[in-house]
């Protein structure tokens, strides 16, 4: 275990590792499909959310059919706005669902949520661990970055509105998957080169193992989170970490 306390910057995944995973499946999910309709009415005209449109989209025509035989959105017929925008939603919904990561719909996300932080009907609720931890990397001089298949600007705001209050002053940078899938290892060479730290000096946390095995590919260093609530863990060849203590 001594490695993992030798490192220079730190890289969090969210779901799982700062944040219960039934914060993200049964308040994030549910809030952004309960106002996906609304929000799309009130905001169809904004270029941003229309772009976010044509990505997902795009990305459901590349892909396969499901098993249940869902369309994948080739031919598309946007000219009837009202039937294109109702079988947008049918889909976005379903790829909700399916815990979905695409950038489009991720993007999306953030943008409805947004408003539930800021009217109050969402709190990001953080592991004990967690604030202590950021302060403690931080005043060691180990800034804290952050890699989630949420947006960045999801990302922010979840960090803005904590149960703990605003964080985001003990974060130094926000990656998504614009910067590459998690699973890809690449995507950690990226994350290295940007914030400027050779990959071993570098520790990522994540609950998820493919992420694991990505970033240790990558060569940086890698605990796994263990936290109520996450799926069970199969074996790993990774130290497994139940809190932040662990690894300040
Ligand atoms: C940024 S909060 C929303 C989390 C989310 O949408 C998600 O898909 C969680 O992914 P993670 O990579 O943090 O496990
Ligand atoms: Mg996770």
């Amino acid at each position: 275990m001594s490695e993992l306390t030798d490192y220079k910057a730190v890289l969090l995944d969210i779901e799982g590792t700062t944040t219960p995973v039934h914060f993200v499946y049964e308040v994030l999910f549910p809030y952004a499909q309960r106002e996906l309709q609304n929000y799309l009415e009130q905001h169809w005209s904004d270029p941003n959310v229309q772009e976010d449109l044509q990505t997902l989209i795009e990305h459901f025509a590349q892909e396969p059919r499901d098993d249940k035989g869902r369309p994948t959105g080739e031919g598309e017929d946007q000219s009837n706005v009202e039937a294109f925008k109702s079988e947008v939603i049918e889909r976005i919904n379903w790829a909700i669902d399916n815990d979905k990561k695409h950038s489009g719909l991720k993007s999306l996300q953030g943008r409805i949520w947004r408003s539930g932080y800021q009217n109050g009907e969402l709190k990001a609720p953080l592991f004990d661990d967690v604030p202590a931890a950021l302060r403690t990397w931080n005043e060691r001089g180990a800034p804290v970055y952050i890699y989630s298949s949420g947006s960045v600007e999801a990302q922010k705001l979840l960090f803005e509105y904590t149960e703990e209050g605003d964080l985001r002053d003990q974060l130094s940078g926000y990656f998504d998957t614009h910067t590459g899938n998690k699973k890809e290892a690449d995507s950690y060479r990226t994350i290295s080169q940007e914030i400027g730290e050779q990959p071993g000096d570098v520790l990522f946390v994540t609950d998820n193992l493919q992420e694991a095995e990505a970033a240790n590919e990558a060569g940086m260093k890698v605990a796994v989170s263990k936290r109520p609530g996450n799926a069970e863990l199969s074996e790993n060849p990774f130290p497994v970490i139940e809190s932040f203590e662990a690894l300040v």
